[in-house]
């Protein structure tokens, strides 16, 4: 079984509405091109930065919300709706990630659950547990192709993360991020590898695209890369799209010819999920 995938590598300005509407755009664009799934970027209704995250929250069933929903229903795509800071009833701010199925309905729902605290030196800095909480729910949804897992940026960091959502099922993780260019360069690429070759998955890295300007530069480069590690294609800084072929029998081809998960000694160590 194969789906049609649209990478959205969008321009993020200070407008919210100029912002949806651009995303609007590309989704048009790619559900006319036959794609099943649409991903935009992390915090792509807002720019990236602290000092935004507080203005440009909003409640699930928000405005952006509503749209996005309306948005996959009259295109009748999958939509992972990139991510956007979002205000729950009790005043926290969360990084997360809505996903509407073909009729706009919400079917998953991601917060960040490793929140991008850095400081390199000379380097980029960010803190964001200045203004958000950390989610603690792993995402793995149920898609007419198989199992869709979902993670934001910094959280593909993280091994063990996409290992539980691999052992939920999920042959697909789409991951909305927004590298910088200090470690954009140096290990965005090399971790979008690791992560498909860890769990003979595809992995989908959805950027904004760069914006000398704002308040973050997002390093771009948006890509799909394949279960056995390769780079099926990446964009460089500037706006596009990706439309790539996901193909689910080949990764069950993958997983049968180099069986490395099925060869993991659960005798002698274990990976588990905590009850919170
Ligand atoms: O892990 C990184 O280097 C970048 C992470 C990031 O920018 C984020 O989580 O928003």
């Amino acid at each position: 079984m194969k789906l049609k995938a649209a990478l959205v590598q969008m321009a993020v300005t200070s407008d919210k509405r100029a912002n949806l509407e651009t995303a609007a755009t590309y989704a048009s664009e790619a559900a006319e091109a036959g794609a099943d799934l649409v991903v935009l970027p992390e915090m792509f209704n807002c720019p990236y930065s602290n000092d935004s995250f507080p203005i440009y929250a909003e409640p699930e069933g928000g405005e952006s919300h509503q749209f996005l929903s309306k948005l996959a229903a009259r295109l009748g795509i999958w939509l992972v709706a990139g991510s956007i800071p979002e205000r729950t009833k009790d005043g926290k701010l969360y990084n997360t990630s809505f996903v509407f199925d073909r009729r706009g309905r919400q079917v998953a729902k991601h917060s960040k659950m490793h929140l991008f605290d850095i400081d390199i030196e000379g380097g980029q800095r960010f803190k964001e547990s200045d203004t958000l909480s950390p989610g603690s729910q792993i995402t793995v949804f149920e898609t007419e192709f198989g199992r869709i897992g979902l993670a934001i940026c910094y959280d593909l960091r993280f091994p063990e993360l996409a290992r539980m959502m691999v052992d939920q099922g999920a042959k697909i993780l789409v991951v909305p991020a927004a590298f910088n260019m200090t470690t954009g360069p140096a290990h965005w690429e090399i971790l979008f590898r690791n992560r498909a070759l860890d769990n003979q998955a595809y992995v989908l890295g959805v950027a904004p695209a760069r914006d000398v300007n704002g308040p973050y530069v997002s390093y771009g480069h948006s890509l799909a890369v394949s279960p056995w590690g390769d780079v099926v294609e990446m964009l460089e800084a500037a706006p596009g799209m990706i439309l790539a072929e996901l193909d689910l029998d080949y990764v069950d081809k993958v997983r049968r010819e180099l069986p490395l998960l099925q060869h993991r000694r659960h005798d002698i160590y274990t990976l588990k999920q905590c009850g919170l």
